[in-house]
């Protein structure tokens, strides 16, 4: 198999991933590196790859790095698309951290070039892909920047989250969400969106979502009071489909059109503001090593594929 590292700049000076990599080439394994100096670099780094004959990637960065490759990847042709291993080099990692990939370079490596690739799904809004969670409203805010003792407080249970989005989300975005089979008017302080399940250094927004299953899991919390905080953290921890606030369904593809403010949605870690979004889900798309235990996988949840 041949192979190439794709590594995000920032942690091009990681002693214990330099170490990992002349480790790996003294037991035989011929990886080459390409290192990014900036945002677009590693989307052209997978194109040449694909060019060089290159039969799987390795990633080394964050979220916003994956989320680079990836978009790379649904480039090409879907019978071409190298494999993707991950090493996890960002802040908070929430794909591989979810995906239980290793977060030593060494094991991450190790894994990324022996492991067994899996078919996974990507995510699309409008014409951008994610493979991790698209979060808007509340979702959005919360990032690896969030202050570590509000991070501390998100950290203790759905009370303090619902508490923090009721503080936090104070204009709610207000328009019309359609799925399969449904639609709403909501005002919602969180639409989130996932293929995984964290978001936001380990807020965990869409819980029983899978990579596999050729669908989204959405969840959305709609405008609520102080006084209604009780219920929603009942209505979060239940995550039934028709909450008074709180509603959570898989559906193959949703869409959201904003009435008033655009919103914001923090996608695979990179904030963008969209006034609409259609948003689908490519089944399948990518093949991508993940430990056998990968809990985000059909096979290791017990859910049925439902295809
Ligand atoms: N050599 C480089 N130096 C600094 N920034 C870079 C370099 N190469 C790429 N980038 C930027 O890195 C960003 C992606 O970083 P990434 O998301 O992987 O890390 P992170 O933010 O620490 O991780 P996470 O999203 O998991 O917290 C892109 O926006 C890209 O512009």
């Amino acid at each position: 198999m041949t192979l190439r590292l794709l590594l995000n700049g920032k942690s091009s000076g990681n002693e214990e991933l330099r170490a990992a990599i002349f480790e790996a080439r003294d037991a035989g394994h011929d990886l080459d590196v390409r290192v990014s100096w900036e945002g677009g670099d590693i989307e052209q780094f997978v194109i040449d790859a694909h060019r060089d004959g290159i039969q799987r990637i390795i990633v080394g960065g964050g979220d916003g790095t994956i989320n680079e490759a990836a978009t790379g990847l649904m480039a090409l042709p879907a019978a071409e698309r190298p494999e993707m291993g991950i090493i996890p080099m960002g802040t908070a990692n929430d794909f591989a951290t979810g995906c239980g990939v290793p977060l030593t370079p060494d094991e991450a490596l190790m894994l990324a070039i022996r492991g067994q690739s899996v078919d996974v799904d990507v995510g699309q809004i409008n014409d951008k892909v994610f493979l991790n969670m698209a979060s808007g409203g509340f979702g959005a805010k919360i990032t690896t920047s969030t202050p570590p003792l509000l991070k501390k407080m998100l950290g203790g249970g759905a009370y303090s989250l619902v508490g923090a989005i009721r503080f936090w989300s104070f204009e709610p975005y207000a328009g019309r969400l359609e799925w399969d089979g449904g639609a709403r008017d909501i005002r919602a302080m969180v639409l989130a969106i996932g293929n995984g399940r964290q978001a936001g250094g380990s807020q965990e927004l869409t819980p029983r979502a899978s990579i596999d299953d050729g669908l989204l899991d959405v969840m959305v919390v709609d405008a609520f009071g102080y006084r209604n905080i009780p219920a929603v953290v009942r209505e979060m921890e239940a995550l039934g489909p028709h909450g008074r606030f709180v509603h959570y369904f898989k559906t193959p593809w949703v869409s959201f059109k904003t009435t008033a403010n655009p919103l914001p949605i923090n996608l695979d870690g990179e904030f963008h503001e969209f006034e609409a979004l259609e948003c689908s889900v490519n089944k399948a798309a990518l093949r991508i090593v993940l430990p056998e235990t990968c809990r985000l996988l059909t096979s290791n949840t017990g859910q049925e594929d439902p295809s």
